[in-house]
């Protein structure tokens, strides 16, 4: 019976991406195990009325800065559409809860002292880390400073500022470990959104033929990946490791390295065999998964401005995260009359429990209350469900408050002959696509260090560093 040398559980970014490091350096007896009938995980395009559209990542972040985020280069390569999105102008397209638009100075002014807080929290968080004080939220610090957002229109701007980034609430994000986000310093302040038939998911595909075969029309055909394998249980020994997948199949190797989301590693849907330690139990279990729901509509004509500055805008209710940050894709999609509005969190888990029908019609409210009675109704809605899905059970790990570097390391420590990998691994870029590149890269440098080298031994750095 073979025995592998690495199996690696999981086709997404970082699987593929530890896979191709593997390979690279010589380990080229693998075998990666995916559940579903594609790799890509979480950058998944979709058909919607016609168009392709992303229902996972969209963006490159983190782009223009000191470094190249290796996925901008790998968009450029593929020559992949893409769309500096420009926030610049949002304060002109601030919507009432009950409809029409706040006076641009009222909406700027409101701007101003939002970008002043922000920079005032950042000052809070530097203080932190300089005197190795304990972590605070995100919500504390601005608490500090005597300044809680809690107008409909302060708000809104909060939710783009924070919840729209990790998609949980500033009560729950961590200062330390969130503002500055190092995506953007080290990356930059970049973001451009991808929309191209092609699917975002190409830059999973570009790592992917870096070391699978493919055949004359350019389809993976290597042997090394499986797909429809649900893996659901994990022995493990000192002496090597076998996997059982939900169709009955048993496949052995050497070590293998789990690249599953934190949101999978928790629902328990993969059986350790003996339990993993408690320490990383408990690591794993204090991160979160955030839910971040891209809802789209397609209308029979247009009823919202367009052109120059008007592709953000964005609706202020009293119910923070109500429907608040719209995107009209008429760039992206000339002539589809395509908007996409954003939800997170608890909005998102609501949503995902209720019919499409039932969201539409409350989308076609506020839709109603920012643009009048008589606009036209959506003929097509999609509605995304990444927390209902077992292969994924939210979008992206968020850092929450109490989790300090010590345990975060945790979460990526192997387990004798367990390693693992994933966005929520990535040492400083956690929930994004190149997270996912990186971690995979620096998950497989572990294991080529101890395959290859015999050392096996994974430090993690002192409490407090
Ligand atoms: C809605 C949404 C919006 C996002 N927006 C952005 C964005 O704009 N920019 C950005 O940079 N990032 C964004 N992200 C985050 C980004 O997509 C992820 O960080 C990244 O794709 C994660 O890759 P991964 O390899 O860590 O995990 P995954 O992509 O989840 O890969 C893990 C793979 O493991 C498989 N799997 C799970 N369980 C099993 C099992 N038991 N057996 C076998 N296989 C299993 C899954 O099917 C999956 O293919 C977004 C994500 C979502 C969902």
């Amino acid at each position: 019976e073979e025995v592998h040398a690495v199996i690696i559980v999981g086709a997404g970014m970082s699987g593929i991406s530890a896979a191709n490091k593997l390979s690279k350096a010589g380990i080229e007896n693998i075998l990666i195990l995916e559940a579903t009938n594609r790799i890509g995980g979480r950058i998944q395009k979709t058909n919607f009325a016609g168009l392709s559209v992303e229902i996972g990542a969209s963006w490159v972040e983190g782009v223009g800065g000191p470094r190249l985020n290796p996925i901008w280069d790998m968009v450029n390569r593929l020559k992949l559409t893409t769309f500096y999105s420009n926030y610049d102008n949002i304060s002109s397209n601030a919507y009432k809860q009950k409809g029409g638009l706040y006076e641009k100075s009222e909406a700027q002014k409101a701007f101003y002292a939002a970008q002043e807080l922000s920079e005032l929290i950042k000052n809070v968080s530097k203080y932190l880390k300089a005197h190795r004080q304990d972590d605070i939220s995100i919500l504390a610090s601005q608490r500090l400073k005597n300044q809680v957002p809690s107008t409909p229109l302060d708000m809104a701007i909060d939710y783009i500022a924070y919840d729209y980034e990790f998609s949980e609430p500033p009560r729950v994000t961590s200062l330390k470990n969130s503002i500055p986000l190092h995506t953007f310093s080290k990356f930059g302040e970049d973001a451009y959104f991808v929309a191209d038939s092609k699917g975002y998911e190409s830059v999973v595909y570009f790592v992917a033929k870096q070391f699978l075969t493919t055949n004359e029309s350019g389809e993976i055909t290597d042997p090394r990946l499986l797909l429809n394998k649900v893996v659901n249980e994990i022995s493990y020994s000192k002496n090597g490791v076998t996997v059982q997948t939900e169709d009955g199949s048993v496949y052995r190797a050497e070590y293998i390295m789990v690249s599953a989301s934190i949101g999978v590693l928790q629902s328990g849907l993969i059986n350790f065999k003996p339990d993993l330690p408690p320490w990383k139990i408990l690591a794993m279990y204090q991160f979160d998964m955030a839910v971040y729901t891209k809802i789209f509509l397609k209308f029979p004509d247009k009823f919202w401005p367009t052109g120059n500055g008007t592709e953000f805008f964005f609706y202020a209710h009293e119910k923070r995260g109500y429907y608040t940050i719209w995107q009209q894709l008429e760039e992206e999609y000339p002539g589809a009359n395509v908007l996409l509005v954003t939800v997170t969190d608890d909005e998102s888990r609501r949503i995902e429990q209720q019919p499409d029908s039932d969201t539409k019609a409350e989308i076609m409210g506020v839709l109603r209350a920012m643009f009048g009675m008589n606009i036209s109704e959506a003929t097509d809605i999609l509605v995304p469900r990444w927390w209902s899905d077992k292969f994924y059970r939210g979008s992206y790990s968020n850092w929450p408050i109490g989790v300090s570097r010590l345990e975060y390391d945790r979460i990526r420590a192997p387990v004798g002959r367990v390693y693992f990998t994933g966005e929520h691994t990535s040492e400083y870029f956690n929930g994004y696509v190149h997270g996912a590149y990186l971690a995979g890269v620096d998950s497989a440098k572990m294991l080529i260090r101890c395959v290859k080298h015999g050392d096996c031994c994974y430090s993690i750095p002192p409490k407090g560093s």
